[in-house]
């Protein structure tokens, strides 16, 4: 029901429903809970609206709000477990994932690495697949025992698995989502490969702060143990000339006028399995998030921003920003070598290779220019595997407002 003031007094105040809870992060902002029914008085911008809740005053998220009370998402609904785990029931991704030897590799060498420290010790194997880290960590080490989870259909294999390779008197493996299990134990070690496009997509990484919490043992170890978001401004010709490109004049014809509308279709969104080349970096790579796996916290994961402020080291055209990710492996060994999985450029290419985030406009770069600014990683109030990742930058200093531009990118839609 609208009740109408404005600037003469009369009300424009509007009605909105929360549809997640919003623990605010700013001193102006107004926390809500799911359901709760808000009174929206201005819609101070596109993303932040001032809104009143119980009397209290502040801005909120437009993007967690909506008009009316029902059909807000249910909790379960809102993991998408069905289609998730589904697509984990088949062999198709775990193909992917075993083929892919830098990933595979960096886990047997950091098993391989700490047998001594790892005798002895309760593993637990979180999204264990079909069950390699675990097989690994009983073939190569001397684990006590270890527990490997896995919330899909392919656990009943992994159950043959582990018996087939002799494995059957260490290894215990648990089909269900971690959340819901009650293990024998509390681990000494907690190993998981839970990395997703851009580190965080799937969010995944939210089960296993939640398995942390709950069964590693005080002072146990994270493996990973530090994961970081790396990002570079590069040039994209080819993915520019393929999708917006085409149309200047294919078969001579003038199709340039479709132009706009290609951007808005193949640039609102990244792309997922770009291969950059060292070549097409303008400027040093550069971490722009670093987690902690033993201090993070879950709601940190709601909002994470970076900042950034690259040099153009050569002349070029900024076509956007590509990222990828690393995580560090610590040795269970005091000053034991960190191992490290990398899925940047610079590193043996993986099956997760580099997100691509297109301008829509390029621009043309010289070496001294810098490319500074901001990007928040803004996870999805509903759809909770879901992000949105925003940049916002300015090109050669100059902080005047005409020179910020911004790109919202949404992460959504399992690949
Ligand atoms: N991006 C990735 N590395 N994804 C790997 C995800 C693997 O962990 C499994 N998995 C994900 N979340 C969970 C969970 N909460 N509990 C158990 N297994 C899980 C999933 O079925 C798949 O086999």
């Amino acid at each position: 029901m609208l009740q109408e003031r404005g600037d003469n007094g009369v009300d424009t105040t509007e009605e909105f429903f929360g549809v997640a809870d919003f623990s605010a992060y700013g001193s102006n902002q107004l926390r809500f809970s799911v359901g709760d029914k808000l009174l929206v008085h201005k819609r101070t911008s596109s993303d932040w609206w001032w809104a009143e809740l119980r009397e209290s005053f502040g801005y909120v998220p437009s993007s967690y709000l909506q008009a009316e009370a029902e059909n807000v998402v249910q909790e379960e609904d809102a993991w998408q477990d069905e289609e998730y785990f589904g697509s984990y029931g088949t062999l198709k991704l775990h193909l992917e994932m075993l083929s892919d030897k830098p990933r595979t590799e960096v886990y047997r060498q950091v098993i391989l690495t700490n047998p001594a420290t790892l005798k002895g010790k309760v593993v637990l194997d979180l999204g264990c697949g079909t069950g390699i880290i675990s097989l690994f960590c009983a073939s190569l080490a001397e684990p006590a025992a270890v527990y490997a989870v896995e919330a899909s259909t392919v656990a009943e294999y992994t159950t043959k698995l582990v018996k087939d390779n002799g494995c059957g008197d260490v290894v215990t493996v648990f089909q269900g989502r971690v959340e819901e299990l009650t293990l024998p134990e509390k681990v000494d070690v907690l190993v998981s490969e839970w990395m997703g496009n851009c580190l965080l997509f799937e969010y995944m990484v939210e089960s296993v702060l939640h398995a942390r919490d709950c069964w590693l043992k005080e002072g146990g170890m994270m493996w990973p143990s530090l994961a970081s978001i790396t990002l570079v401004p590069c040039e994209a010709f080819h993915n520019f000339s393929e999708k917006v490109g085409f149309w200047e004049n294919p078969y001579g014809l003038d199709f340039s006028c479709l132009q706009p509308l290609a951007r808005k279709e193949f640039f609102s969104k990244p792309k997922f399995n770009h291969e950059i080349q060292p070549q097409d970096c303008l400027c040093t790579p550069t971490d722009v998030i670093t987690l902690n796996m033993h201090t993070l916290q879950v709601s940190d994961l709601e909002r994470l921003q970076g900042e950034f402020s690259f040099k153009v080291e050569k002349a070029g055209t900024f076509h956007g920003f590509t990222a990828w990710f690393s995580v560090q492996f610590h040795g269970l060994e005091r000053d034991a070598a960190a191992l490290i999985l990398d899925s940047g450029p610079h590193s043996a290419p993986t099956h997760w290779k580099q997100t691509l985030f297109m301008l829509d406009t390029p621009v043309t770069v010289h070496p001294g220019d810098s490319i500074s600014g901001t990007v928040v990683f803004h996870r999805n109030p509903v759809w909770r595997r879901h992000l949105t990742i925003t940049f916002q930058w300015c090109i050669g200093g100059s902080s005047t407002e005409d020179s910020i531009q911004s790109k919202a990118s949404i992460l959504n839609g399992f690949i």
